[in-house]
């Protein structure tokens, strides 16, 4: 069965950002910076080693005005929350349209990592530093540290990011910062939190789906919010996903809008809206209770879940449509609006799930109506540090469909092992 392929590249970079920021341009803008008049910083800033309070340019905010409804739990946070995966974005967008130009670093575990990884992660602690309210100190746990940026050779990528870090920040327009070299390799590093059980921590994801990210198709910025173990608050900015649906299994869109933000937090539901600004509507994972009309999503690419796998779940659930094949967390978000009924992610064996590759995904479906377990039924627990600590395999749907899935899940893998097994 032919698997139905998400990307949508050409049509989503036609239809990406106003800016043209390119990896390499921009030496008069620190000058521009330097000629207006200095802002000041919010006290929670201040001390902050790292930045220089550069000048605010008297030009709109490109961002809409989020609002922050009153009594809503974590509102302030989830108004800083989506700025912070709007502005990465944004950065993001412009360096996937120069792909070719922006050059890719490799990480020790050869998945590749970008200009782009790292420009989002800084702007998304910077913009949580700014618009979040001040907490006693502030923890974020994110992927991408400073090693490889520190060493011989990485001084070309290091001034690629300072400068396309700090021209996103001018074209923006929102704050009066600057970012020197050692600034931004302190910037990254503001992501080390080791998280845990207690206390608050944003949990990021800069850039998830780096694959789809570097072939032109689906990836998102994922951002969390975990208090006292709990995932409370997430946004999953995917600016290549259509905003209305993924529509039919052949890939094509149902509408011209491209660029989707889902968000949610915990007891309020969950919500889409554009990248660049709309309203947000209610979402909520789809109601079929058949699995036969059910399809599934899961990773384009197949060294990220085992295919054969999840083909045999579909088979026991009687599924008939082909599998629709995305990168990234956009998978929770297009579950969530019910784009599709069952999401199935089985990591070969020996890989480790990290908790910002699920922590945003898993509320947005949650909170859309839909479940998300392991392979055994257990909740997802991000209260143990970086990693998760789950049996096999993570599945969604809706609340209908999970005991059956289950079901053939656990006859799948029983059936897997006993093929495998030496006796
Ligand atoms: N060998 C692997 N098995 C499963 N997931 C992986 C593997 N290598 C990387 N990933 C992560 O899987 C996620 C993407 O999954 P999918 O293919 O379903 O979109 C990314 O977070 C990616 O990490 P990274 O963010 O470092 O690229
Ligand atoms: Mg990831």
């Amino acid at each position: 069965m032919a698997a139905a392929r998400v990307g949508l590249a050409s049509h989503a970079l036609h239809a990406s950002s106003s800016s043209s920021t390119l990896v390499r341009r921009l030496p008069h803008s620190r000058l521009a910076l330097l000629l207006y008049p200095p802002r000041i910083l919010p006290t929670y800033l201040r001390s902050c080693p790292y930045v220089s309070a550069a000048p605010a340019r008297p030009r709109p905010r490109r961002l809409r005005a989020m609002s922050q409804s009153a009594g809503t739990p974590y509102a302030a946070e989830l108004a800083a929350a989506k700025k912070a995966v709007a502005l990465a974005a944004r950065l993001c967008q412009s360096v996937q349209q120069n792909i070719l130009q922006a050059g890719v670093q490799s990480k020790p575990d050869k998945s590749p990592v970008t200009v782009a990884d790292y420009g989002s992660q800084i702007l998304v602690s910077l913009v949580l530093k700014m618009e979040a309210p001040p907490s006693d100190s502030f923890s974020l746990v994110a992927e991408e540290d400073s090693e490889e940026l520190r060493k011989d050779g990485a001084e070309e990528i290091l001034e690629n990011i300072t400068e396309l870090v700090n021209e996103t920040i001018v074209d923006d327009g929102s704050y009066s910062i600057f970012f020197s070299k050692e600034g931004i390799l302190a910037a990254i590093d503001d992501g080390k939190s080791e998280g845990g059980p207690s206390g608050r921590h944003w949990v990021l994801d800069p850039i998830d789906g780096t694959k789809g990210f570097l072939r032109g198709d689906q990836y998102a910025i994922a951002l969390a919010l975990i208090d006292e173990g709990k995932v409370v608050l997430g946004v999953l900015a995917c600016p290549n996903l259509p905003l209305g649906s993924i529509g039919n299994l052949n890939g094509s869109s149902s509408g011209d809008q491209v660029g989707a933000l889902f968000s949610a937090t915990i007891g309020c539901g969950a919500e889409v809206e554009s990248l660049q600004g709309s309203p947000p509507q209610k979402i909520s994972v789809c109601s079929i209770d058949n699995s036969v009309n059910a399809s599934f999503f899961e990773s384009y690419e197949a060294a990220h879940s085992m295919q054969d796998l999840t083909s045999s779940i579909a088979e026991k659930l009687g599924v008939q449509a082909p599998p629709v094949r995305i990168d990234s967390q956009a998978k929770y978000g297009a579950l969530a609006r019910g784009d599709g009924a069952i999401y199935l992610r089985f990591p070969h064996t020996g890989y480790r799930e990290k908790i910002w590759d699920h922590a945003a995904g898993s509320i947005v479906v949650t909170e859309a109506g839909g479940v998300v377990t392991d392979a055994s039924g257990n909740d997802l627990d991000f209260s143990k540090g970086r990693f998760l600590d789950l049996d096999t395999g993570i599945i969604a749907t809706n609340k209908q469909l999970m005991p059956s899935l289950l079901k053939a899940v656990q006859e799948a893998i029983k059936e897997k092992n006993q093929a495998t097994s030496p006796l």
